[in-house]
């Protein structure tokens, strides 16, 4: 496909933006006029929102300073004040979450009423989580023969953040917000599809009262993100993003041991035994394939239907999936927007023509759907791939669209053995009404985050992260906590050095 093809036919401006979006470093936006500049599209329409001062090397020197200057401040303050300070931030995230939810929509592409009551809120969500917790930090204490130890917990110091585009201000809250509960200071790289909310989430920080360099936004592409990864000065790095770009970061991050956490990709499945509800499997199969239109990491799109169901559930997945709405992601009642550009749209389709020549049958969707008044997006019917087989492409490689293959299993032990048979181990999702088979089949599953009787909830208390290839390390819940600190160890001679010397 010719580059031209899958270009936005116009570029006309948008009325939300000022025109150039540049780095947020020390508490202001960095303006270098020399720097290179990026397009950043809304993808339902096509229109210019912005364009991107792409931080180059010297950007990147000053962010370090900045985040080290921002560093020193904020880990000598008290947890309870770091904690007072970001609750502060809460209470303005939630006062602007319609705003906010516009600006997602408009540089993401996803529907109005999921951005507005979720993306935001769930960021928001976040920040109170670990502002919470903040002045709950503490090291242990051990009672020893004649001495006693305890434990520091110390931030890291600097931390680096990278984005991916699906959920671009819930991803910027689950780093910054474990990360500066502990004491460290961030910089945070947006993907540069959707770099505009986590400048908004800066500048909320400033308003809040988080002193100048302690989240620091820098813009542009993995070039620079590569810098600061290479910088001994940077502590941490934590990537939300592709399993390809994990096992890049990782090495680069050897140069220098730094720590790193990874929330990568995934191919997760969704088992339906025969006595499971009907109706609540096809709810969730629906919502761990098509919300946010297909975006969504842990995306349960290997869907195993045990056979004596498989008629009855295919029924009424293709009537429900029907009536769903695409549409403009502006209006309230879409409920599928735009892909994030022309060329991820392109990609998807591509596996759908993938999937048809593997002999897969086409049960629903399967094409690009014209919206009237957002003629230049990209927006892909839900779309439902019928008895597929393990071995397709499309049902082993992650293909971040509205795209669902449903699998067929005779027994318990085989659909295990099936649905593990994969690099990846994100999440996936159990239905039954059979608690102890619900139990049993978790237990043996290679995933970080299993839902019984449901899928794609997150909530801020569970632990999340990839087993195999799907990450490293945890976002979310008291373990995050660990990912953003280290002990230090310190022993206290009480009765005086036993000498073995005279
Ligand atoms: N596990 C999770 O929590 C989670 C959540 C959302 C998305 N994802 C995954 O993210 C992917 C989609 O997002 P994407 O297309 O933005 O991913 P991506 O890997 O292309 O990019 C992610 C980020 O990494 C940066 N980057 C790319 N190469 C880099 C390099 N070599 N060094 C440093 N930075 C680099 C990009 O600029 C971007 O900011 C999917 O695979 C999806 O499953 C995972």
């Amino acid at each position: 496909m010719p580059s031209s093809a899958i270009a936005y036919p116009e570029h006309k401006e948008d009325t939300v933006q000022d025109g150039i979006l540049k780095s947020y470093i020390g508490g202001r936006y960095l303006d270098n006029p020399a720097l290179p500049l990026a397009d950043n599209f809304n993808p339902a329409t096509g229109a210019l929102l912005c364009k991107v001062q792409q931080a180059g090397a010297a950007e990147a020197e000053q962010a370090v300073k900045s985040a080290e200057a921002g560093f020193a401040v904020w880990s000598e303050m008290t947890g309870a004040e770091r904690g007072r300070i970001m609750n502060k931030a809460v209470g303005i995230l939630r006062a602007r979450n319609r705003e906010l939810a516009e600006l997602e929509v408009r540089d993401n592409g996803k529907p109005i009423q999921e951005a507005e009551a979720v993306d935001v809120l769930s960021g928001a969500d976040c920040i109170e989580y670990f502002a919470g917790m903040a002045a709950g930090i503490h090291g242990e204490h051990f009672q020893l023969k004649g001495a006693f130890a305890y434990t520091r917990r110390e931030p890291l110091g600097v931390c680096l953040g990278i984005g991916a585009w699906n959920y671009p201000i819930q991803i910027a809250c689950w780093k910054s917000a474990p990360a500066l509960a502990c004491g460290n200071a961030m910089i945070y790289k947006p993907s540069g599809m959707t770099p505009m909310s986590a400048a908004l989430l800066a500048e909320i920080y400033s308003e809040a009262g988080v002193p100048d360099g302690v989240f620091n936004v820098i813009q542009g592409s993995s070039s620079v993100a590569r810098q600061l990864i290479a910088d001994e000065r940077v502590a941490k790095v934590s990537i939300t993003g592709s399993v390809d770009t994990g096992k890049a970061i990782m090495k680069d991050a050897a140069s220098t041991l730094k720590r790193v956490t990874m929330e990568l990709g995934g191919k997760s499945p969704l088992i339906i035994f025969d006595d499971a509800d009907i109706e609540q499997a096809v709810s969730a199969a629906m919502l761990a394939n098509f919300y946010t239109q297909g975006e969504i990491c842990t995306n349960g799109t290997r869907v195993f239907v045990a056979r004596s169901i498989h008629a009855a559930f295919m029924q009424r997945l293709k009537e429900r999936t029907a009536l769903l709405k695409i549409g403009d992601p502006m209006h309230p009642d879409t409920q599928v927007g735009a892909q994030v550009s022309p060329s991820h749209a392109q990609s998807v389709l591509k596996y759908i023509d993938i999937g048809q020549s593997e002999g897969a049958v086409l049960a629903a969707g399967g094409q690009r759907v014209i919206v009237p008044s957002c003629e230049a997006g990209w927006f892909i019917a839900p779309t439902i791939f019928d008895q597929c087989r393990d071995d397709m492409r499309i049902v082993s490689e992650e293909i971040f669209g509205p795209v669902m293959s449903v699998l067929v299993f005779d027994d318990e032990a085989e659909v295990i053995q099936r649905a593990n048979a994969t690099r990846l181990g994100l999440a996936a999702g159990v239905f039954t009404r059979d608690l102890a088979r619900a139990h049993r089949v978790v237990a043996k599953l290679q995933a970080g985050v299993c839902w019984i009787n449901n899928y794609n909830i997150t909530p801020i208390e569970m632990p999340f992260g990839g087993y195999k290839e799907s990450g490293l390390g945890y976002e979310n819940s008291l373990t995050a906590i660990d990912c953003y600190t280290q002990r230090k160890s310190v022993y206290v001679e009480l009765t005086g050095v036993a000498s073995p010397y005279a």
